[in-house]
């Protein structure tokens, strides 16, 4: 499980640590790791040259001492300083006596055209609010002449606790961040200014509480969920997943969340509604009904919404069960609000950011600047699981608790139907017997690996993700 915290945590825990340790131990650890990763990535250190971009707190701190150590194996580095009166004083003062030279930021321009690396210690942790003028034009420059970029800790001008990027913001090629995750790194729009991710410890672990603010499942921790049939099981053991899906206008969307469903792991797939032709043709094992949710015969999850035009008496119908249901698409329109918060078995709403918007009565824009927030706020409003689709999907619990972030989303997925395989899959997992935030979370990212791999950097249809599901099971299940 690769975890997350937020900024407070994080400060709480570092403070319990540096209490323990000599003074300034730990941003050593920081700038010892952050050296390391930079001397990577020039690959010959001496002789290279580096261009630090430092701001006022400790991030800059940790970049100056980074940059004594490179300086001290040969590397020509040069300290633009940003708030020069404000600069972190004991990083100043090792980098100087490591040979390091510092320029003033009206002359920055050209050292940063002319640097193989640009060391961005702007901000970390402390920052709100996008790149001041200064620091916005010299990043920039980095960017125009595609100079690698190591961020320390966190791109700055991102927001740590929420991936919001409300202005300029630094493009990194690497992130080196420090003790945990911070949410930023895990969340879209800031998680594509970070670039590649790398952890260093300084010894956190042990401080840090056991529940993080996000966590991103793994291939091991979905290995351990998926659902596996034992001797004993039978079809109705391993879970019927009913569909209410599809219209005359829209069968395809049936089809399309029948063929998720199918791999979910659940034993069977009953359909309901007015596509039962379409989807017999395409899947004879499933089993038909065109006598409405209620007469449709056991189901232990139900799946309602996908494709369904305006047919609101059946989303009712579907609420009103009590087996766990996932609303998605339509169903979220259509469901009545009131019925969804007095429901009182598990509730999975699958919303993308312009439902989540219009459940919420906010621009869709509002969704996508601050994601994690719309997520949790809809879990709490609805008493539902959500899981908020997008390039990061995010699947929040209704009893609060760490956020998951999926990681394993890719933009070919963001096709017609995609999101109608998303959650017949979804829906198979939870009759299969997983909690909502598992079978949201476990839906997620089977569905992500299987666009990776249907897609492999072509496009694909949403049929070919529900195929490729197969293939995504195994490769969880055989790492
Ligand atoms: N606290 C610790 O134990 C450790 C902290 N470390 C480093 O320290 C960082 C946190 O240090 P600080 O708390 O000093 O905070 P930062 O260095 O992140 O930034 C705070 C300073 O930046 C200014 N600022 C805020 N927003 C700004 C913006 N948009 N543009 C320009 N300036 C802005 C503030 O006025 C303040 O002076 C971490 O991100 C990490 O890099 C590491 O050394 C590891 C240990
Ligand atoms: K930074």
């Amino acid at each position: 499980m690769r975890t997350a915290y937020s900024v407070e945590t994080v400060r709480t825990a570092e403070r319990a640590l540096m209490a323990r340790l000599p003074e300034g131990a730990l941003m050593q650890r920081a700038a010892a790791g952050l050296a390391v990763a930079c001397a990577e990535l020039l690959g010959r250190v001496y002789g290279s040259r580096i261009v630090l971009l430092v701001g006022s707190g400790d991030n800059g701190g940790d970049a100056l001492y980074a940059g004594a150590r490179l300086a001290r194996r040969g590397a020509g580095v040069a300290a633009v300083l940003l708030a020069p009166e404000r600069t972190h004083a004991g990083g100043l003062a090792a980098f100087r006596r490591a040979g390091g030279r510092t320029v003033d930021p009206a002359d920055g321009e050209e050292t940063v055209l002319r640097a193989d690396l640009v060391v961005d210690g702007i901000v970390g942790i402390g920052g709100t609010g996008g790149l001041r003028p200064d620091a916005e034009r010299l990043a920039g420059f980095a960017a125009e002449a595609r100079v690698p970029v190591v961020a320390v800790d966190l791109p700055s001008g991102v927001e740590a606790d929420t991936g919001e990027v409300r202005g300029a913001a630094v493009r990194a090629d690497l992130t080196v961040t420090f003790g945990t995750h911070k949410p930023a790194l895990l969340i879209d729009p800031a998680r594509e200014y970070a670039g590649s991710v790398r952890l260093v410890d300084i010894g956190l672990g042990d401080v840090l509480p056991e529940e993080p603010g996000l966590e991103a499942l793994q291939h091991v921790d979905v290995a351990a969920l998926l659902p596996v049939p034992g001797a004993e099981s039978d079809k109705y053991r391993r879970g019927v997943v009913g569909i209410a899906a599809g219209s005359a206008r829209y069968p395809g969307a049936a089809v399309l969340a029948v063929a998720g469903a199918l791999r979910g792991g659940a034993g069977a797939v009953r359909y309901v509604g007015p596509a039962a032709d379409a989807v017999i043709a395409r899947f004879p094992e499933v089993l038909v009904s065109d006598q409405g949710p209620k007469h449709a015969g056991r189901v232990q999850a139900w799946v309602v919404g996908p494709g369904a035009g305006d047919d609101a008496s059946v989303v009712g119908e579907v609420v009103s069960a009590d087996v766990p249901v996932l609303i998605d698409a339509d169903g979220l329109r259509l469901a009545d609000r009131d019925a969804v918060r007095a429901r009182t078995a598990p509730t999975l709403m699958t919303p993308h950011a312009g439902e989540a918007a219009a459940l919420l009565g906010v621009a869709r824009e509002e969704v996508e600047g601050a994601r994690l927030a719309s997520a949790r706020e809809l879990a709490a409003r609805y008493g539902a699981t959500v899981l908020l689709k997008g390039s990061t999907t995010l699947i929040a619990d209704a009893a609060g608790g760490a956020v998951r972030v999926n990681s394993t989303g890719t933009g070919w997925l963001a096709t017609a139907g995609s999101g109608d395989v998303l959650s017949g899959l979804a829906g198979s997992l939870l009759a299969a017997g997983l909690s909502a935030l598992d079978a949201g979370s476990v839906a997620a990212y089977l569905h992500g690996l299987a666009g990776r791999l249907a897609s492999d950097g072509a496009p694909v249809g949403a049929h070919d993700v529900a195929e490729a599901v197969v293939r995504a099971w195994r490769d969880v299940r055989d790492q």
